[in-house]
């Protein structure tokens, strides 16, 4: 079974460019697990553009699914994340200023870090995952470190599907092959829709969970959001 978790920071977005509480995103977060999601991702930003620290801590109390907060395990993330101890935290290399998150870790080059950083986070009773490209080298590395989990980052994959989904999958194949062997769970997220969902879940049974947030906000425009969650659910099967 592969999981869906609902990325809210969409919501948080549209709340904020108003500065009152509309949409809440605590409702639409038990809305969301109401219409069947699996989880519930949020991924702060040091800006707090989207979602903020204070919804998380407030979402801790009411998230019922898989609670999984993503981002760059800077000082103040650490800190929430010890004080929340979601069912798990994804670790994102996120420059401060990038607009959304646009690659993996370099398990090589951060081993270090990584692994002191996991084993904190996993003496805390969180599952930890990272976001990682597809490519062997990297693959290994988090295995390495100690990591329960990759992400894949989908972002490649998305963009290069409608031209060429053969070509568009193989590296994530070859390298879900290689995390299969080592013991890591395999997760996989970014620019994730419709058109592309389920043709990575045929491709990579192993899929734990899928995070999805910017395409699946969009769809509950024109579907809403309990249908919305039905046809992501839908492709999953
Ligand atoms: C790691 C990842 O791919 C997602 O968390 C995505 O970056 C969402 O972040 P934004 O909502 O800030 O684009
Ligand atoms: N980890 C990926 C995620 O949470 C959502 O990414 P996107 O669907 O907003 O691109």
């Amino acid at each position: 079974m592969t999981k869906l978790s609902v990325n809210i920071n969409k919501v948080a977005t549209l709340r904020n460019a108003r500065g009152g509480n509309n949409p809440d995103v605590i409702k639409v977060a038990q809305d969301c697990e109401r219409f069947g999601a699996q989880g519930i991702t949020v991924h702060p930003r040091p800006d707090e553009r989207h979602i903020r620290y204070q919804d998380v801590m407030d979402l801790q109390k009411v998230v019922t699914t898989e609670f999984n907060i993503e981002g760059n395990p800077n000082g103040r993330f650490l800190e929430l994340v010890k004080k929340i101890k979601p069912t798990q935290v994804t670790l994102v290399p996120d420059a401060e200023d990038v607009l959304t998150s646009d690659t993996g870790w370099d398990t090589i080059k951060y081993e270090v870090f990584l692994t002191e950083t996991i084993a904190e986070l996993k003496s805390y009773g969180m599952r930890t995952s990272i976001f990682i490209n597809p490519a062997k080298d990297l693959i290994t590395g988090a295995a390495k470190v100690g990591a329960d989990r990759i992400e894949f980052y989908t972002g490649p994959y998305a963009e290069q599907y409608s031209k060429d989904c053969e070509q568009a999958i193989e590296a994530y194949v070859e390298c879900a092959k290689l995390a299969n062997s080592l013991g890591l769970g395999i997760n996989a997220g970014h620019d994730l829709d419709l058109t592309n969902l389920q043709y990575l879940k045929h491709q990579i049974p192993a899929l734990k969970e899928v995070s999805i947030g910017h395409a699946l906000i969009c769809d509950a425009l024109y579907y809403g959001l309990e249908n919305t969650i039905q046809m992501y659910l839908r492709e999953l099967q």
